[in-house]
């Protein structure tokens, strides 16, 4: 998907709402543990239920691989339901890969052609060689992690180094390599304060925001200060949206959850 389709889709239904899929066996309604594949029937029923108010979802590939080749074969459903389905949802497979070119290349293989995600998040701690492979394929996006949401952000992101904090380093350097365009970076919610700092190095870019909700990250202070004029935003929730209830009726709490949200960010866009 090109990034221009991102930002109609955002404005089409108001929403920058990234729904994230991260589907757990001890935490979906015990009933679905008797179907075949319980992690694709709980997907296909908070997609069904929540795709009106979002505009990308979120599998990360952890709580997948989890579960070996019966993960892999639900997380291959997943992308194909949603592509088949709706294909005006960005896709977003949270793997945070990275590794020497030729093995990078394979990823992005992987989660670009195998299953076809619009994106993949990527960790840019082997530098250029190992990010430039992803950004080779056209129409897909590298999300590269900038300064993420957890605690562990302060071991290394924010370390001064050349006069500068790290995170700034990775992003400036970032902006130089091949195909650059189709680079996005992970940002936490829960780092709010400092996207003022981050839209001055990468004012146009998209970001992607996880850590509201479950982790307490705001949406109003996020929007303060990380929206651009594209918007450049895609705020995730995933446990706080799809374990809302663990009744039969999980999807349309779920939906009622994402509905809310969706409400806060069409007020948001309204002070564009
Ligand atoms: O900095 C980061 C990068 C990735 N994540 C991932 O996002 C979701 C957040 O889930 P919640 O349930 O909404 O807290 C999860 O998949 C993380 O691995 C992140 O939280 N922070």
């Amino acid at each position: 998907m090109t990034t221009k389709a991102l930002i109609e889709q955002i404005h089409k239904k108001k929403s920058f709402l990234c729904i994230g899929l991260d589907t757990d066996m001890d935490k979906i309604p015990t009933y679905l543990l008797s179907e075949d594949d319980p992690i694709f029937s709980f997907n296909k029923a908070i997609i069904d239920a929540t795709h009106k108010y979002a505009v990308a979802y979120k599998p990360n590939i952890a709580f997948y691989e989890a579960y070996g080749i019966k993960g892999w074969k639900s997380l291959k459903k997943t992308i194909e339901y949603i592509n088949h389905n709706y294909p005006e949802i960005f896709t977003i497979a949270d793997a945070k890969r990275g590794d020497i070119g030729n093995t990078s290349a394979m990823y992005a293989k992987a989660f670009f052609q195998e299953l076809a995600f619009d994106s993949v998040t990527v960790a840019p701690y082997m530098g250029k060689d190992s990010v430039e492979p992803f950004l080779e394929f056209p129409n897909k996006h590298t999300i590269m992690l900038a300064l993420t949401s957890n605690e562990g952000a302060f071991d290394f992101q924010t370390l001064k180094t050349n006069e500068q904090e790290l995170y700034k380093t990775v992003i400036e350097k970032s902006k130089s390599w091949k195909n650059s365009d189709q680079l996005m970076y992970v940002v936490g919610a829960t780092k709010a304060e400092y996207l003022g700092e981050i839209r001055k190095i990468i004012p146009d870019s998209f970001l992607l925001v996880p850590g509201v909700g479950a982790q307490g990250g705001r949406l109003e202070e996020v929007c303060k200060y990380g929206m651009n004029k594209d918007v450049g935003l895609l705020i995730n929730s995933s446990r706080a949206i799809i374990y809302a209830s663990e009744t039969s009726n999980f999807a349309e709490i779920a939906a009622a959850k994402a509905e809310v949200i969706q409400g806060q960010m069409a007020e948001q866009l309204e002070s564009l």
